[in-house]
Parts: C-alpha cells; structure tokens; sequence
C-alpha cells in the first residue's frame, strides 16, 4: 500500500495506478462500515484508493471538528488488511493552501434540510471537499455510505448536474448486532448513552412496519426522554415530498447527550 500525504505522492501514485479505480472517501476513526465500503470497491475496482481527512470546511463553529477522532495509524493498518493500494492522508494546508477556499460548490435548496438546516454550510464543505478529491484521484467509481443518505444524495446530484464521468455506488448501512448504526462519533457515547442511542435504529424499524410512521417514530423517542429529537421524516427514495403508497424512506436525526446521531431506514407504504 502506498501512503500519499501529498499532491505530488498522490499524483504520482494516482499515474501508476492500473485499471478501474474506485476511491473511499473517509474522515478516517475507520470502523466495519468504513471496512465493507473497501470490500465491495476491493471487488469491483482493479486499484482502491482511500481518503482519510477531517474537512474542516463541513464543520460549523462550534462543532466537534477539533474533538474529531484522529487515528490515522490504526486506519492504515485496516486500510492495508482490506487490500487498501493508495491510501492519501492530506493536512488541511495541503487540501486548501489558500486557506478557506473563495468558491464552493452551492448545494442548492435541498442542501439547506434536514442536515444542512441543522448544520448550516455542512453541504457546501462536503460537496466542495468531495469534488476536490475527485479532482485529485480521478476515480471510476466512487463508494459511500447509505447511512448518510442525504450526503449519498447530494453527491449523486453533484455528479449528474456537473457532468463528473464518475458512477456513484451506495453502500448499505453497516449495524451493530443490536441495531445501532455504526458511526465513528458512536464512541463519544458514555455506556449509557450507547443505550440510549438505541432509540434512533428502535424508531425507524418500527415506523417502517406501522401504517402511520412517522407518528409511531416520534412516539418511540418519546419513551427516550434523554435523546433530543432533531427531525424524523418521511421523503420519497430520492428525498422528495413523502409519496402516498410506494417507496419511501424514514430519515432521522438526534441528539444523545452531546452527540448528534443520524439514521434511516427504507419504507413500503402499502
Ligand atoms: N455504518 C455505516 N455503514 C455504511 N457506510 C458507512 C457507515 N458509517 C459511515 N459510512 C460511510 O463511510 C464514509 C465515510 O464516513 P465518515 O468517515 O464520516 O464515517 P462516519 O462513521 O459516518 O462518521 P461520523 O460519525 O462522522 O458520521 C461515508 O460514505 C459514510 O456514509
Ligand atoms: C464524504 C466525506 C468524506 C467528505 O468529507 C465525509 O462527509 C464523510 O466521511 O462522510
Ligand atoms: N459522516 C458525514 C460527515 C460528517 O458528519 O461530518
């Protein structure tokens, strides 16, 4: 596995790589969602190329940007044991060397729901910091994680309506055995707020078998009175308006003590 820390290690890597490259993108804190993201690039792609970067860019003042988990030694040897071939780890200076960037990319009105009503600028950071990468590792395909199901949604607008000859794959959300979606801001949580961040995975499956979910969502968080409901709404499969009968999806956001959670689940309505 070759490490790149900078542009010039990346782009010569980058001209020797073979065949089809699929890249990951990651704030690095890399857990078994992060592994199954390399496994199905790993089984796709000829050459699988990683990012591990904390984008300040995405974080709002006040945010956990400077508690962020930073274990890049540990996340290189995982990267290496999932058949990692590139694994580039810039430092803020190297991703943005004019310090905040004068352009970013704009979102549009959907960048300002859901996550980004909650984290204002979370999506121009993401879609800025993200279409840089693809600038820098000219990937085939890229991976990321349904469990940000809006961030997956946003990127795949991105793609399209800037004509990036990228294919965009969506991976599943990697659970616990108890349901909770792993995350690598799961271990901010004391033991029992590990308990009670149980309610946001609870809320979804239930919602997701009832004929009125999101009623039946928010009265599950209801029996959490310690997790502090953000939002939990109904969308079509693409994050339009929540469809009468069909697909949907049940999306979630909440706080657990300091902690803020998302979650989603899909949903048939009959
Ligand atoms: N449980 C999971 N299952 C599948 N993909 C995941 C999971 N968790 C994260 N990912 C994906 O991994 C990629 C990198 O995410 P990131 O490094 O922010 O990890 P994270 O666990 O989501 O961290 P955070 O706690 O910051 O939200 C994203 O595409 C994300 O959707
Ligand atoms: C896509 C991403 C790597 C951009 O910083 C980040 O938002 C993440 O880890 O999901
Ligand atoms: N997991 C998406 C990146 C973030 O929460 O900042």
């Amino acid at each position: 596995m070759i490490v790149a820390e900078t542009r010039e290690q990346l782009a010569v890597a980058r001209a020797g790589a073979r065949g089809a490259v699929a890249v990951v993108m990651t704030m690095g804190a890399l857990h078994e969602g992060h592994a199954e993201l390399l496994r199905a690039a790993r089984a796709e792609a000829d050459t699988v190329l990683l990012t591990i970067f904390v984008n300040p860019l995405q974080f709002a003042p006040g945010e956990d940007f400077e508690r962020y988990p930073r274990t890049v030694e540990a996340d290189l040897a995982i990267a290496e044991r999932a058949g990692v071939d590139i694994a580039f780890t810039p430092t803020p200076e190297i991703m943005y060397p004019q310090g905040e960037p004068a352009v970013r990319v704009d979102p549009g009105p959907a960048g300002n729901e859901l996550e980004g009503a909650s984290r204002p600028g979370f999506f121009h950071g993401v879609l800025t910091v993200v279409n840089k990468l693809f600038q820098l590792t000219r990937p085939d395909v890229a991976y990321f994680g349904e469990k940000d199901y809006q961030q997956l949604g946003m990127i795949r607008a991105m793609v399209r309506d800037f004509d990036l000859p990228i294919v965009v794959r969506g991976v599943p959300t990697v659970r616990e055995p108890d349901g909770l979606a792993l995350s690598s801001r799961n271990r901010y949580l004391a033991p029992a707020e590990r308990q009670a961040a149980l309610v946001l995975s609870r809320a979804l499956t239930k919602a997701a078998r009832s004929e009125d979910p999101v009623a039946v969502g928010i009265a599950e968080f209801a029996t959490e009175p310690e997790v502090k409901l953000d939002y939990f709404v109904l969308t079509d499969p693409m994050l339009g308006p929540a469809p009468a009968h069909g697909a949907g999806r049940l999306l979630t956001a909440a706080w657990v003590g300091g902690t803020r959670l998302i979650d989603n689940i899909a949903v048939d309505l009959p």
